[in-house]
């Protein structure tokens, strides 16, 4: 039979915090098992996480939720736990799945102590005025300190070190004790059930054989199975095929109320017509108001693709289109290359993102591809007023300019102070003006710097990694547009520019990012027949320069005596090799030049590391 609706007194909905690798997963997954909804031999290492890559990657990519049943005294209680993204990409779905909750489990790692999107995370989790709990987790390591971090921790939150739990999701300890605190602690929901029903939508995710699982918490009313939902934010109508909750695997329902978590199937076959943060309701009896809190995900770096291959192209396109049923933020328009053929821009929340949607693509699509250095979006505001929105460098405009604007981040470290000095010196590198600084203890210090985003797209984090011996922790935020001096530089091949290398850079690093890929393109691309100059330049202004000096390749030399068949084939040969050729002007360029100077460029993101290891 299809279980009905539990009471709200018997419900609790919470979530885990954590930085990333505090052990979220594995404490789900051990709660799973104590609460019997999966037995430890069925279990598969993080049940949660479905995706291949976020389970080789370990980290989470997509929300799910699971409904667990757990008894205190004679109350049988239904637990939901929302599982949230542990990465700065995603902080608009971790706060709309923190907005489903009515607690949180705030988790840090006893070996570890408070890292950044422990903060970031229970800042979110605080405005949104959940329950905090707080837990020291991995207590079986050797290098647990829970003391120590149980004081950092009620420091933060303003309580006593006493009411942090210490539990291990390894060997399951203290974790029957987290599980009845969660009862104690995490108010029940509370709502109208009389009123129109209202659902926030938290996730959705594209399932191949049932189209869009769209995940939901009812806040007001009820849903029930087969009558007409409206999405609130487009008024597109759908039919509840099903509707039900996860335990981890789904089971229909009779019907979700007030304060329950679930999943409902319209038979919707994108995710964009389900979206994350929208309100639904009752057709027949709409609510008057949306839940408030809903935005559309924006793009905020685009990076050209390609492939390889240039017939590749309509598998590309496909792809793409397949991709975008499962993620709504991803976003893309048809772009041609002088230096590498037909391909896209595409846009991405971020750079783990981009190197998500990039690893998928080349993983389930088994394509090759090459991505151009990931680029922010700026405003460029002409003398005539007019605004120009550039998500391409080689489209920055050329004519009079009044001011360029870029998108500006607040940005949160946490380390070992022993590293202050290293962190500023790295910031200030990247135009980053320090706002604050804060001990967390007499070891550890929180600096909050606010920095252009397109500073830290580049190998910001691997630079802050290599400088603080990966002690340091980083957690940012967008606040904004603010002007900056900046300049478009261009590359040019005898004269000719080189689209795939123009690039938006700060007026006072134009010069370095001209004389670096000059030289770096003097060593990729091989002599030529004539002199090749490689030139940058900010508008007609040269600022670097390198030169190829010419060879005589007379490929017939070494062909003694006149066998004319022979020559033929040398002479075919040659062609054979200008295909994979790109012809700018007049000179020829190996695909692989363009793909190393691009890889390197791109630094932080695993082309830099794959070129290198070529
Ligand atoms: N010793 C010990 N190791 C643990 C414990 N919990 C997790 N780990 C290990 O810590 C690492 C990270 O654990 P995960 O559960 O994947 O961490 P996570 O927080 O879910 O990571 P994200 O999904 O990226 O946010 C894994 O190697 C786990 O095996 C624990 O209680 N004790």
């Amino acid at each position: 039979m299809r279980p009905a609706a539990t009471a709200p007194e018997l419900l609790r909905n919470f979530c885990i915090i954590a930085h990333i690798d505090h052990g979220k997963s594995t404490l789900a997954d051990r709660m799973l098992q104590l609460t019997g909804v999966v037995d430890a031999r069925a279990m598969r290492a993080q049940y949660l996480d479905r995706m291949d890559i976020e389970r080789e990657r370990g980290i989470t990519i997509k929300s799910q939720a699971v409904r667990m049943p757990w008894g205190v005294g004679a109350d049988a209680y239904a637990l939901n736990m929302i599982d949230t993204p542990g990465h700065v990409d995603f902080t608009y779905e971790v706060s709309r799945s923190l907005a489903a909750c009515e607690g949180a489990v705030l988790l840090v790692d006893a070996a570890q102590g408070i890292e950044a999107q422990t903060l970031a995370n229970l800042y979110l989790a605080l405005e949104n005025d959940l329950a905090i709990i707080p837990v020291l987790n991995k207590i079986d390591l050797p290098a647990a300190q829970p003391e120590k971090y149980a004081e950092e921790l009620a420091k933060l939150i303003g309580c006593e070190p006493e009411d942090c739990l210490q539990v291990s999701g390894k060997t399951g300890a203290g974790v029957v004790e987290l599980l009845d605190r969660i009862v104690e602690r995490v108010p029940p929901p509370v709502g109208d059930a009389h009123a129109p029903a209202r659902a926030m939508i938290f996730d959705s995710v594209y399932d191949t054989y049932r189209g869009v699982v769209t995940y939901v918490r009812v806040v007001d009313g009820s849903l029930n199975p087969r009558e007409k939902i409206v999405m609130m934010s487009t008024r597109a109508t759908h039919e509840l095929l099903e509707i039900g909750v996860s335990s981890p695997e789904p089971v229909p329902t009779k019907g979700l109320g007030v304060g329950e978590v679930g999943y409902l199937i319209t038979g919707v076959k994108d995710v964009r017509q389900s979206k994350v943060g929208d309100t639904v309701t009752n057709a027949s009896k709409p609510a008057a108001t949306a839940l408030g809190g809903y935005s559309d995900p924006k793009p905020m770096v685009f990076s050209g693709l390609y492939p390889i291959d240039g017939t590749d192209y309509p598998i590309l396109r496909d792809a793409l289109d397949k991709l975008k049923l499962n993620d709504a933020a991803l976003n893309y328009e048809p772009e041609t290359s002088v230096a590498l053929g037909f391909g896209f821009r595409v846009g991405f929340l971020g750079l783990l993102h981009l190197e998500i949607v990039r690893e998928r693509l080349e993983r389930e699509f088994d394509l090759a591809l090459i991505s151009t250095a990931p680029n922010v979006v700026y405003e460029v505001t002409l003398e005539d007023k007019s605004v120009v929105t550039v998500t391409n460098p080689s489209e920055f405009p050329s004519g009079k300019i009044g001011e360029v604007r870029e998108p500006m981040v607040k940005a949160t470290i946490l380390a070992p102070a022993e590293f202050i000095g290293a962190i500023m010196e790295l910031c200030q590198g990247k135009r980053g003006e320090l706002q604050g600084m804060d001990y967390l203890s007499e070891e550890r210090v929180e600096l909050r710097y606010v920095l252009p985003m397109a500073e830290i797209v580049f190998d910001f984090f691997d630079q802050l990694k290599s400088r603080t011996r990966g002690y340091a922790s980083l957690d940012y935020e967008r606040i904004g547009d603010e002007a900056a001096d900046l300049v478009k530089v261009d590359i040019l091949l005898q004269g000719e520019t080189v689209d795939a290398f123009s690039a938006i850079v700060h007026k006072d690093k134009a010069y370095a990012y001209g004389v670096m890929m000059t030289a770096k393109l003097k060593e990729l691309i091989p002599r030529q027949q004539f002199e090749v100059p490689i030139q940058a330049a900010i508008g007609a202004r040269i600022i670097a320069r390198e030169t190829i000096r010419a060879i005589r390749k007379d490929v017939l030399a070494k062909c003694y005596g006149g066998d004319i068949s022979r020559k033929r084939k040398l002479l075919e040969k040659q062609k054979e090799g200008k295909k994979r050729m790109k012809t700018i002007g007049r000179v020829d360029v190996p695909q692989e030049a363009f793909i190393a100077a691009l890889s390197s460029d791109a630094a932080g993101s695993k082309d830099a590391k794959d070129a290198k290891k070529k």
